[in-house]
């Protein structure tokens, strides 16, 4: 066994997957190791999901493995969950059917992602981006060893992205655990990842963000537009927070929010 072997949390060889013909997983192997933040990027239908299913175990491969240290306590949000909307349930209700909850774990994760305001709220009135931080939460009580995030921006405007993007290598130092998740822009995640891995079926590349947003497979897939330099976000200097139930707080200058 390799050193990268022994310290890896999860690890694939050679996966294989077919579904109604088409393949799906073409041959995917890949080491995720302690505090490692890895970012699988590529088009719609690329297999994505589909990976993040076989590596939790979701999902059986025609062939290939999965190893998952023993014991590992995975947090997963998922990149949808539906909810039956007759059924009453408050962010808090929510929360407690968690594996891991208790009153003080969901109290630490609902004021560190700032949603303390949506507490008794009902889960079916929450904003896109809201439900996102309610996942992630959900996904933390577990005190994870490696956090799942099937594109976890999804209904979050831009400076929101760049808000998670930012808490995300923040979460893992304080937790200590790996990050693998799943995005669209390699430009927004850049910051926050340490290995990108670019899927189309197979591996096209992989590697630094930097090297992989050069590499000829990544343009080739993506075109021209995504090599450019990172679009120039404009950076808001924010004195103050605005709590989700609309009052104004102030805080302290280069103290960061969600
Ligand atoms: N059970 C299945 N039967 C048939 N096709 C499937 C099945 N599961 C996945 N697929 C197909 O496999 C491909 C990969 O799907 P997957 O959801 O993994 O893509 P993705 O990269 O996550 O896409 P997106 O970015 O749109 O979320 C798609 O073309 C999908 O239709």
């Amino acid at each position: 066994m390799n050193s990268s072997e022994t310290t890896a949390v999860l690890s694939a060889s050679h996966l294989q997957l077919v579904r109604q013909h088409k393949t799906v997983l073409n041959d995917i192997s890949l080491n995720l190791k302690a505090g490692q933040i890895i970012t699988l990027i590529g088009p719609n239908g690329c297999g994505k999901s589909t990976l993040i299913k076989v590596l939790l175990g979701l999902e059986k491969p025609d062939s290939g493995t999965v190893t998952r240290r023993t014991g590992l306590r995975i947090g997963y949000m998922p990149q949808r969950l539906s909810l039956d909307q007759r059924m009453p349930l408050t962010v808090t209700g929510f929360l407690q059917l968690a594996r891991g909850a208790s009153h003080e774990r969901i109290g630490h994760w609902l004021d560190r992602l700032s949603i303390r305001a949506l507490a008794q709220q009902s889960v079916h009135d929450l904003s896109g981006g809201e439900w996102q931080r309610v996942l992630l939460a959900r996904a933390l009580l577990i005190k994870p060893d490696l956090l799942v995030l099937d594109e976890p921006v999804q209904g979050v405007d831009v400076q929101g992205q760049l808000e998670l993007y930012r808490l995300i290598p923040q979460l893992r130092d304080e937790l200590g655990c790996a990050v693998l998740m799943v995005s669209h822009d390699l430009h927004l995640v850049m910051a926050a990842t340490d290995e990108v891995i670019c899927l189309n079926g197979h591996i096209c590349c992989s590697g630094h963000p930097d090297t992989v947003s050069l590499d000829p497979a990544y343009i080739q897939l993506f075109g021209a537009r995504q090599q450019q330099a990172p679009i120039a976000h404009y950076t808001h200097h924010h004195d103050h927070q605005h709590c989700a139930d609309g009052h104004v707080e102030h805080r302290a200058p280069g103290k960061d929010i969600l």
